[in-house]
């Protein structure tokens, strides 16, 4: 397994050559220059992680980090805590709104246990348990800095090891009840926004438990005084082992030089430590879809990232980002199988 280091260190920027080449191959295409918009923008993006390879995703796996959160014990969330390992053993059977998605677009699903809260690992799950649940963030950090930094190097090495299998296209998704709470947590220290701003009502908290909420977030912050400028200890004092996991996958897929494509606002949160991990990890992000939860304009905006769509979901698992590589196959199909405007005879102004 690299070290985080190692990870870090293997991000290369974007083929800045291939990206000249693609938006020249755009323009002469059989339609008006620019005219199938971030359809286009998003071919170039993909040319530029892509280099010379081929654009087109035969390996598609949706990366699904599971885990519980101490936290839960402050009543933030409505779900049973069980939940989370009936909802993972539905993951393995594939009858998730995430699974049914990701096969819908062709794709895998490797379901992660980072640390579910039951007492024997789940079948059909890759076990990679730091714990039955992280600490309550409200009361300690929610794991050591050593853990944050095998959480990050675990979801990077697992991507590694797909990259090996044929992978070359990966969306993130997580579950853990409780998770929309440290997420907030995670937004707020990293964008530097109120808790007040950033805190949602997750998987349908009563509007009369967000103040409630809201001040457990509060208290995390108070508690833990994270630095914000660290990644790692960020992660470490207001994350969890899901959402770690998901950074680790982006940064795995920066190093590899493959795309990942974000879900929901959890994945917003992870993607913010990411970057705050590598920087440079950043433009191999695609994201997918705008989040209903309060706070995702925020992370996204702090991101620089323009969601693709916004169909009101909520759901998290991945589900958005599963449904995001439809977008991906449909912007590889444009690049490479459209007609030419030469070998039609038209001639247009360049715009
Ligand atoms: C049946 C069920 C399926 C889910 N799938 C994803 N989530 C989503 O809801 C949880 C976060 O919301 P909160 O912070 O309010 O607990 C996470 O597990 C997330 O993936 C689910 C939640 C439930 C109840
Ligand atoms: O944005 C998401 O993915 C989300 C929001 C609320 C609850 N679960 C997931």
């Amino acid at each position: 397994m690299k070290t985080l280091q190692q990870v870090i260190d293997a991000i290369r920027p974007l083929d800045e050559q291939a990206m000249a080449r693609a938006e020249q191959r755009l323009d002469g295409l059989l339609k008006p220059p620019g005219s199938l918009g971030r359809l286009e923008t998003l071919a170039v993006q993909l040319a530029g992680i892509m280099g010379d390879r081929p654009l087109a995703f035969a390996g598609k796996q949706m990366m699904v980090m599971v885990a519980d959160h101490g936290v839960y014990e402050e009543g933030v969330a409505v779900s049973p805590r069980i939940v989370t390992a009936i909802q993972a053993a539905n993951m393995v059977k594939g009858t998730t709104g995430v699974c049914v998605l990701a096969a819908n677009a062709g794709a895998g699903v490797t379901v992660v246990d980072m640390g579910i809260d039951c007492e024997q690992p789940l079948p059909g799950l890759l076990d990679r348990r730091m714990g039955r649940g992280c600490g309550n963030i409200a009361a300690g950090p929610a794991m050591t800095t050593g853990q944050a930094r095998v959480v990050l190097e675990t979801g990077a090495a697992l991507v590694a090891e797909a990259v090996a299998r044929g992978t070359t296209l990966f969306g993130v998704g997580e579950l853990g009840m409780a998770n929309t709470t440290p997420a907030a947590a995670l937004v707020s220290v990293l964008t530097g926004m109120p808790a007040a701003d950033v805190v949602g009502r997750g998987a349908n908290l009563p509007l009369s438990m967000l103040a409630h909420k809201i001040e457990v977030v509060e208290r995390a912050i108070a508690v833990n005084q994270p630095d914000a400028r660290d990644g790692v200890d960020v992660l470490a004092k207001v994350g969890g082992y899901d959402l770690g996991g998901m950074a680790g996958v982006m940064l795995g897929a920066a190093a590899e030089g493959v795309p990942v494509i974000l879900d929901g606002f959890l994945s917003y949160a992870a993607a913010l430590v990411a970057c705050r991990v590598a920087p440079q990890a950043r433009p191999y992000l695609i994201p997918s879809h705008l989040s209903a939860e309060k706070g995702a304009k925020i992370a996204l905006a702090h991101l620089d990232l323009r969601p693709y769509f916004d169909l009101e979901m909520r759901l998290g698992e991945g589900s958005g980002a599963a449904l995001a590589m439809n977008l991906v196959d449909a912007a590889c199909a444009v690049y490479n199988d459209m007609g030419t405007l030469a070998a039609s005879d038209i001639v247009l102004p360049s715009h």
